[in-house]
Formats: C-alpha cells, structure tokens, sequence
C-alpha cells in the first residue's frame, strides 16, 4: 500500500519533494512527531511546525520566491528534513515557505511576473489576481497573516515575530552575502538583529529609506516582524552551490529555531558594511540598457560623472562618490526598478 503523506514525510522527510510534485496546490494535512510537535501542511511550500510548549517566537523562514535562487531552498529543504526526521528540535513555533514551487520547477526566476514585486496587496492592483504568482503573493501574505495571529499565541506577550526571506543575487557581488534592512518608518534599526545577521556571516546591510512591494517590508510593515531579505551568494542551479560558503547562515538559522537564544557577539559597527539607498532607477521603456557587462558586481562604484544605464533619451550618471550599484538588471518590466544606487551610511544615532 503506498505511504499516506504523513508517513512519507515522518520516513523520508521530503517536503520539498512533495511540494515540486504538487507544485500549484496541496490538500491541507496535520500530524504529530514523536516530541509531539505539531506539523501542519497548510499548502504546496507551506509548513508549519508548533512545538507542544509554547515560546515567545514566531519564526517565519522562507526561500524560492524566485524559483532560480536554490542554495536557500536547499538550506531551508535540510532544516525541514532534519526537523521531520527527529534531528533537530524545536524550540519554537516556525512557518517555512518555499514561496514559488512552479518558479522553481522552471528553474527560473518567475514564471510571470516578480513575486517580490507583489506584497501589501500590489497583488491586486490593476488587472488583479490574473496569474499564479498574484494568487501566490495573496496567499502567502494571508499564510503569514494567519501564523501571526494563531489565537494561542496573540495572548502570549511579548511575542517576538521575524521572517527571513532568503535569497540569491544574480550577479556576482564585492560582499558575498548581504542583507536589505526593509524601511522602518523612522522607527530605529535593531541592534539584536543586526547581531544576529553578523552571526550568519552577513555584515553587509542595505538600509531601504522607503516603503517596498517585498515580502521583508510586508512582514516588517504589516505585521511589525523583524525582517530582512537575506542574499546568499549568486543564482546557481540545483547542486551546484558551494553550501560550505553558507555554513555560518545555516547553523545560525538551526539555533535560531532550536535554542531560546542564538549567542550572538556584541555590535560594533565597524565590523559592518551599512549602506543606505540614494536613488533607485525604475525603468521607462524597452530601450533601458546597462552601460557595463555584466559580471560587474553589486556594489562596484564608478568615478561621477561615468554613463550607467541610459533609457532612450535617459542618461543616468554617476551623480556622488562613492555611489554604489546593487541589483542592476535590464530585464525588468517597464515601471519596476532596474537598479538600487547606493552610499555608505551609519546606524549609530537610530540603533535600539
Ligand atoms: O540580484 C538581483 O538583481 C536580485 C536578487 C533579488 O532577488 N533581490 C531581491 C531583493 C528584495 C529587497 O529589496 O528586499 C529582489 O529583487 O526581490
Ligand atoms: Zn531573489
């Protein structure tokens, strides 16, 4: 008799397996493991596990919001596998999403359109949910939404809510991992969190000065979580990423879900890189070409004055030294941001 999907994943612990097969829904199911931790499927990519006793985190991690960037699928895949099969125990409630299984399937980026250019309801906007990545962005805001207001926990405070949104560049980069900080509302930068981001081996933030469609500002924004779109190295496919160079961010993230606190070193900046936005450059029109190849890295600067991009008419220079680029890509589509240029900065006077 073939295995119920319970048994599957009690033996084998595959829940990435069962996601790529079903990759556009799953049935909801729920079982225990031995520990008697909760495990609910409550989708295709969507997992929830709820120790018996209850803490004071809410742990949300999620991977593959663009289907191409594999080495946080498969950090995320291990972590539920070792959870499933009883080699790593929680000490906290944890929701992990793999955010696109058809992306992923595809090993592209997206099928349609950017899932994390849909959050706080840009999924709705215009023509509505008419693809599969709107319907997604909708129902993974609602999955998290859900997640943060378990009636169990909303009773229990303090509650300490955080969602890492791990992902891949597309380029090579100067600082192999870096982090963008979602924009806080004049509220302060978290030294704890920034403690924590050091002891995944990420020193590199980006402090965003204005409000996103990402999921990090959506869990930040809406649901006031500590969160961060993590980038771990560069888009390479299944197998072959060099998961040793993401050895940090994976122990960091197993003591996070298994120990009351991760032990992190003290902050001091000058063991970081901060950057914040000093312009984004959306692009206009078809005609939007970058001016340099493209293995130049994230976060090479050029001297002012130097021609980046140009669109159609367009010119876009250096306008400030130091002015670095991050994310450059042409592919985009018209009216979305096709390159971040961005200046050191400091935290020292916002930091709580
Ligand atoms: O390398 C690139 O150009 C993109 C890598 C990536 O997917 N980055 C995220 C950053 C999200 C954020 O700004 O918080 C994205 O572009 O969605
Ligand atoms: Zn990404």
């Amino acid at each position: 008799m073939p295995k119920s999907l319970p048994e599957q994943l009690l033996t084998q612990g595959d829940f990435l397996k069962l996601t790529l097969a079903h990759p556009d829904s799953l049935e909801p199911f729920q079982f225990d493991l031995p520990d008697d931790t909760r495990v609910s499927v409550w989708d295709t990519g969507v997992i929830c596990f709820e120790p018996a006793t209850l803490t004071g985190k809410d742990i949300v991690l999620s991977c593959g919001v663009h289907g191409n960037e594999t080495a946080p699928i498969e950090i995320c895949a291990e972590l539920v596998q070792d959870v499933l099969l009883g080699r790593l125990n929680l000490k906290h409630r944890l929701l992990v999403l793999f955010g696109n299984p058809p992306a992923i399937n595809a090993g592209k980026r997206e099928v349609t359109e950017n899932l994390n250019r849909l959050f706080s309801g840009h999924h709705s906007a215009g023509e509505g949910l008419v693809n599969a990545e709107r319907i997604r962005a909708k129902a993974l805001e609602d999955y998290v939404s859900r997640f943060y207001s378990d009636k169990r926990v909303t009773k229990m405070v303090p509650r300490n809510r955080c969602l890492y949104d791990l992902h891949t560049a597309i380029r090579g980069s100067r600082f192999e991992k870096f982090a963008v900080y979602p924009f806080v509302h004049g509220k302060s930068w978290q030294k704890a969190q920034l403690e924590f981001l050091r002891a995944c081996d990420v020193t590199t933030v980006l402090l965003m000065q204005t409000p996103a469609s990402t999921f990090s500002y959506y869990a930040s924004n809406t649901h006031g979580a500590d969160a961060f779109t993590i980038e771990l190295g560069k888009v390479r496919p299944f197998g072959q990423n060099d998961m040793s160079r993401f050895a940090k961010a994976r122990q960091t993230l197993r003591a996070l879900v298994s120990l009351a606190e991760v032990a992190t070193e003290p902050f001091v900046e000058a063991d970081f890189q901060l950057y914040q936005v000093y312009r984004a450059i959306n692009k206009q029109t078809d005609a939007f070409k970058l001016n340099f190849a493209d293995d130049v890295e994230n976060f090479t600067s050029y001297p002012v004055g130097t021609v980046l991009a140009t669109d159609g008419d367009i010119e876009y220079r250096v306008e400030r030294e130091g002015e670095a680029l991050i994310f450059p890509n042409a592919k985009v589509a018209i009216g979305q941001r096709a390159m971040l240029m961005v200046v050191p900065t400091t935290v020292s006077d916002n930091l709580a």
